[in-house]
């Protein structure tokens, strides 16, 4: 790596030691220069224990100036200095900075360095804030909506003791919107908010949220750039601004597949330092209308009807996911119909490989370049249309329990691995799962795979295949499809759909759960929007870094 030129270096006193800061562009280092003799046991040789850390500048979230007097004021609260250690070092500054813990937590830290000479001090906070002007990525006011009433309805109170103490000392502005109704963010996104003022839009609560989120800013957005939805095959136009999930829900699927974990202190951290974490969203439509946005789960099948049931019990709390989950295993209802879909061709990665979507993902990177480069799945639209009803399609009709579109892992803490473990959070495709119809004991083997370290696609009922767009035909609606079509009109297709008297199949039908929404028709066509959207997140970092010596993780 380019060695970097130093801004500032200076001998500065912290914890009673004396150590050599250094600033440059990208890092603060900070490295013990007197040292300690240490007896290394059977007395044969000395060794010196010399502390180095470093920082890099875009994680440092803030820099200021700390009184040192016999006491030190920080954050409101006045700490006890021992006036003896910092003889000499009259001034100080602190550096709050991202520390990483376990299992993808960020903590905020404090270093505070002391000097002897006041000009200094300045001259290192003005030096360390000019640096951080320089990161454009970092929001400065960002418009927040908070559901009150999500998950065990903390949202108000997680936002203001853990989230909003940070936003202040990162000089974040915010514009703060408790939510009265359902829909109140998403309506005020479409009809009421001026976005030009802001830098992010940030959702304080769960995965429904989220979604109230999402389809008021790229509504928004379509309307903007005369966009018309309710074409499947139409292109639309990226969201300029990026989101932030706070979580707050029940859930928090979304927040736990893009940062790694469901943590409000981690997730305002990563809206903080202004990471960016790109994500498809796919588009659902019913016969030319559109009907909503996912970036997690379509489920047809098993997931929709354990989706319906829990709705209907909504009195037991989250208890009725695991109620509702063991009725429906026992049901053990299938679907008939048709899935036609269009594989993901001539791109990195394949559903059943060993990659795993993580932070700066190479596979994302490269399959959202070729996709923009050649447009492969929305040429500019006619042309693209007629070919995909061509012979680039697969056909398979058969007896389904479950068929699910993941677009990301859908990893949870109860799922780790997720439902497709090697789908990716920003490479236009997701994976679709079909689950043909088998024995109970089968599908238990199947669903347990889950959970544990087995292949849950190494079954000879499942298939997994990764594509740009797909439709659904439930058979109870395959022959009065064209009728549908021809008609145009949702109401009649709902009638000839739910009262169909004599298709001769199974006679349950079942509905999609979309993102945890129940949808009003089962005939769907998706399509799979590269990119879309940007997260204040990073991705799922590798490896936390405990072991990189580089990383401040004892001071
Ligand atoms: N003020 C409000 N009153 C009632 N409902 C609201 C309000 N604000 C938002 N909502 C709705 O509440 C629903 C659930 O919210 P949210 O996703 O935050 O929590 P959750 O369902 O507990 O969590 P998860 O979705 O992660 O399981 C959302 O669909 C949202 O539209």
């Amino acid at each position: 790596m380019e060695k970097q030129p130093r801004l500032l270096s200076s001998q500065l006193l912290l914890k009673s030691r004396v150590f050599e800061v250094t600033l440059n562009r990208s890092l603060l280092t900070w490295k013990e220069i007197q040292t300690k003799k240490k007896r290394v046991s059977g007395g044969a040789h000395n060794t010196f224990k010399v502390g180095s850390y470093c920082v890099p500048v875009s994680e440092i979230v803030a820099v200021r100036e700390t009184e040192v007097d016999s006491r030190t004021k920080d954050e409101g609260r006045w700490q006890k200095m021992s006036q003896r250690s910092t003889e000499g070092y009259p001034y100080a500054f602190t550096v709050s900075y991202v520390e990483r813990a376990r299992q993808h937590r960020w903590r905020c830290s404090d270093v505070t360095f002391h000097c002897s000479d006041g000009s200094l001090c300045l001259q290192w906070i003005q030096t360390i804030r000019e640096q951080l002007a320089l990161l454009t990525s970092r929001p400065k006011h960002l418009l927040v909506y908070i559901n009150p009433y999500g998950g065990k309805q903390q949202g108000k109170r997680i936002y203001e003791e853990k989230v909003a103490p940070l936003f202040s000392r990162a000089s974040i502005s915010t514009d703060v919107i408790v939510t009265e109704y359902a829909n109140h963010a998403r309506d005020h996104l479409l009809k009421g908010a001026d976005l030009r003022k802001y830098d992010g839009v940030v959702c304080v609560g769960g995965d429904g949220m989220f979604s109230e989120i999402i389809h008021g800013l790229i509504s928004r957005t379509q309307r903007d750039a005369g966009v018309d939805q309710n074409r499947p095959e139409q292109k639309l136009v990226s969201c300029g601004l990026r989101i932030g999930i706070i979580p707050a829900g029940s859930t928090d699927c979304i927040c736990y597949a893009t940062v790694g974990i469901n943590d409000p202190v981690t997730s305002a951290l990563h809206i903080i330092v202004g990471d960016s974490q790109p994500l498809d969203v796919c588009s659902v439509h019913h016969n030319n209308t559109f009907l909503r946005y996912s970036v997690s789960l379509l489920g047809y099948g098993f997931y929709g009807d354990v989706l319906t049931d829990s709705e209907r019990k909504r009195w037991m709390g989250p208890a009725r996911y695991d109620f509702s989950g063991f009725k429906t295993f026992l049901t053990h209802h299938y679907y008939e119909g048709t899935i036609s879909f269009l594989p993901a061709t001539n791109i990195l990665g394949t559903p059943r490989d060993k990659t795993r979507c993580r932070a700066g993902c190479y596979i994302c990177q490269h399959n959202g370049q070729l996709l923009s480069e050649d447009g492969q799945a929305y040429k500019t639209d006619e042309d693209t249309f007629h070919s995909e009803y061509g012979s680039d399609w697969r056909v398979i009709r058969g007896r389904f329990l479950a068929i699910n579109a993941a677009s990301m892992s859908c990893a949870c803490p109860r799922s780790p691995k997720g439902l497709s473990p090697s789908a990716h959070l920003a490479d236009g495709t997701t994976d679709l799962i079909l689950v043909r119809k088998c024995s109970r004991i089968n599908f238990l083997r199947h669903l347990l795979r889950h959970t544990n370290k087995g292949d849950q696609f190494d079954l000879s009922f499942v298939e997994v295949h990764r594509v740009r767009r797909f439709r659904f035909v439930p058979k109870y609606c395959e022959g009065d499809l064209e009728l549908d079509l021809r008609e145009g009109g949702r109401g009649l297709f709902g009638h000839i759909c739910r009262d169909h008297p004599a298709c001769g199949c199974a006679p349950v039908n079942s509905s999609w759960n979309c993102d945890g929404e129940i949808l009003p028709h089962a005939t769907i066509e998706v399509g799979v929007h590269c990119q879309l959207i940007r997260l204040f997140a990073r991705g799922i970092e590798e490896q936390p870094m405990f072991d990189d010596p580089c990383v401040p993780s004892v001071i």
